[in-house]
């Protein structure tokens, strides 16, 4: 439905939408577009010239009853035979090149205009649907292009050069064939259609029946326990027997095509033998210009039936086209933002009246008020869905606040560059995102310009190297995609690792050294909070362990800060700190118990 309204050429949005892409994708291929355009100059030349030589072949050999005329003719056929295939062949590589290069292109912009949005623009969205879109829109540039400016102009050129020989051999047949060939076309192109539209419906059948299938499969327990399975078979049979009974309607359609073709093509063809004779017999005309008519007659039927084939893989194309367009101008988010920087301020964390929501239906953080001093260490803890890691996304400006502030060094974080923000804040998370590479290169990733002797040390201090030196190629082993050779402490240590290099002014550990034993987590928070003394460090956590590291706690319930102070405080303080902590601790406690009474046994059963 959106593909038929919205793909109509005539619109004046879907005009300039080829005219960009037209402009933005020819300039720079020209080249390739000049030579594309002689070689189809050539391929339309070199089939009228077959067409017409039929009519040496007549004249010249046989009416002419002259053998030695066949070698010269029969020469000239197979040179303008290899001089066609030739420009083909040439055509078709760099119309490869055209279509590949276009989507490219095109593929790369949207790639990198989704890496610029808003973290709100992905959330609740699959990855593979935004990769759909990078390789869909590029895609469908690269076949408008080609189509547009190859497909559909080699075969015009070619159209154009046969209506000529047909009009220089015969004008008045060439003009029955005006009236004649639009008939025959819109027939067959009438017949098509109806395919077309049969086999788009054909695709939802096969989906209804996939759906019935896999419906009653995957539920088969409720299938069964409520005696479903007749009508689940039912459905199935039903989608069945429509699939069935649209096949054969596509296969009447398909199956009328060629002979009707043939049919109306054998018509015209009896109607010019008639005409022709006459001509021949009492006109003086030659049985060579016939042949040479009808040979072009029959040549044009192909491209004239491609140019419409085209027409229609160029609409629907045209859809993904305009979308992408409308996509790569939206407004940049960072374009909004102003030219602030945070080079020269101490690391102080304000929150002014913050609030927030993800959309009408979910507020997520309601009036946070608190500030943070230069060189703090606060933990923010609160049960699950309290807003903790809206709160910590809000302060690496992934999202604005719906209303409030957030200043670091007093200097509103909405009015710096996104990039001047996260040169400045670190966050270290629960599940660390490694790349491809080894583990000195994904250290490396926390600043461009980090030095090896800074790799190294931050390595040393988030205990990087006392694993990597088990390893065969140490700092330099491959990691696998996103760390997958890695244990799940492993990857949080090069995580850490990766921020201490990017020496930034906040730390943000989400969680961070969740999967890592108490012992590795205490080395590790001696190593680096040793260093970073002026780093104001802010910790996501449900370890208790973790408190005894830190100065302030920020009590997040309902979206709310309801107690900020420091541990001893708010034991006394809060009643929702009170609670929190216990259960941390009983949590905890039950682990040990659980890990004391497996580690007996072991104990006891292997002496
Ligand atoms: N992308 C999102 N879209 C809509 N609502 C969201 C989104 N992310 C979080 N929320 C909602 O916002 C509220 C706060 O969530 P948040 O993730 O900040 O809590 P949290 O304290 O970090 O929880 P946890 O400890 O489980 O990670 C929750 O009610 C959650 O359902």
């Amino acid at each position: 439905m959106k593909e038929e309204t919205r793909s109509d050429l005539s619109t004046p949005s879907t005009r300039q939408a080829i005219r960009r892409l037209l402009v933005e994708s020819v300039i720079p291929l020209r080249k390739l577009f000049i030579g594309s355009l002689i070689c189809m100059l050539a391929v339309a030349g070199f089939t009228a010239a077959l067409a017409w030589s039929t009519k040496l072949i007549v004249n010249e050999v046989f009416v002419a009853a002259n053998a030695s005329a066949a070698i010269g003719v029969a020469l000239l056929v197979i040179g303008v035979s290899l001089g066609k295939s030739l420009s083909q062949y040439v055509n078709s590589i760099l119309s490869v090149q055209i279509n590949r290069k276009v989507a490219i292109r095109y593929q790369k912009q949207v790639f990198r205009k989704f890496l610029f949005q808003n973290v709100q623009e992905f959330a609740g969205i699959a990855a593979p649907r935004h990769m759909a879109k990078v390789n869909l829109w590029g895609s469908a540039c690269g076949q408008v292009v080609l189509a547009l400016t190859n497909k559909f102009l080699t075969d015009i050129l070619t159209l154009i050069a046969l209506v000529g020989v047909m009009i220089w051999q015969d004008p008045v047949m060439s003009l029955v064939t005006a009236v004649l060939f639009p008939l025959i076309f819109f027939l067959v192109s009438n017949l098509t259609r109806r395919v077309r539209e049969l086999s788009k419906a054909q695709a939802e059948l096969a989906g209804n029946i996939s759906t019935a299938g896999i419906e009653a499969i995957s539920g088969i327990k409720t299938v069964k326990s409520y005696g479903l399975e007749e009508k689940s078979f039912a459905r199935f049979s039903d989608a069945v027997a429509a699939m069935e009974k649209r096949l054969y309607a596509i296969a009447r359609a398909t199956s009328a095509t060629v002979p009707l073709m043939e049919l109306l093509g054998g018509i015209c063809i009896g109607l010019f033998v008639i005409y022709a004779s006459w001509q021949t017999l009492s006109q003086g005309k030659t049985p060579g210009e016939f042949t040479a008519f009808i040979t072009a007659f029959l040549l044009a039927y192909q491209p004239a039936e491609r140019i419409t084939k085209t027409m229609v893989a160029v609409q629907r194309n045209l859809v993904h086209v305009e979308d992408m367009f409308a996509f790569l101008d939206q407004p940049d988010p960072n374009d909004s933002r102003g030219e602030g920087s945070l080079d020269d301020v101490a690391p102080s964390i304000t929150f002014e009246d913050v609030s927030f929501e993800y959309d009408a239906s979910s507020p997520a953080l309601h009036g946070v008020q608190a500030a943070i001093k230069p060189g703090e260490r606060v933990a923010i803890v609160g049960r699950s869905g309290a807003g903790k890691t809206t709160l910590v996304d809000l302060v690496q400006g992934f999202y604005p606040p719906t209303s409030g502030r957030i200043l670091i060094g007093g200097v509103d974080i909405n009015t710096i560059p996104e990039a001047e923000l996260r040169r400045h804040v670190a966050l270290i998370s629960q599940d660390v995102f490694l790349f491809e590479g080894s583990l000195r290169d994904n250290i490396a990733d926390g600043r461009a310009d980090a030095t090896p002797e800074e790799i190294t040390d931050a390595a040393d201090r988030a205990a990087v190297s006392g694993f990597a030196a088990q390893l065969e190629k140490g700092l330099d082993t491959p990691v696998g995609p996103n760390g997958t050779s890695l244990s799940g402490g492993q990857k949080q240590r090069v995580g850490i690792a990766r921020a201490l290099v990017k020496q930034a002014k906040v730390y943000i550990y989400d969680e961070a050294t969740s999967a890592l034993d108490g012992e590795n987590e205490r080395a590790i928070m001696k190593a680096t909070l040793g260093r970073e003394s002026d780093s104001t460090i802010l910790f996501i956590t449900h370890r208790p362990s973790t408190l005894e590291w830190v100065d302030r706690i920020m009590v997040m319930k309902d979206g709310k800060l309801v107690a900020f102070g420091a541990h001893e405080e708010l034991v006394e303080s809060s009643k929702a700190y009170r609670s929190l902590f216990n259960l941390a601790v009983e949590q905890q406690k039950k682990a040990k118990g659980r890990y004391g009474r497996i580690l007996g046994f072991f104990q006891r059963n292997t002496g």
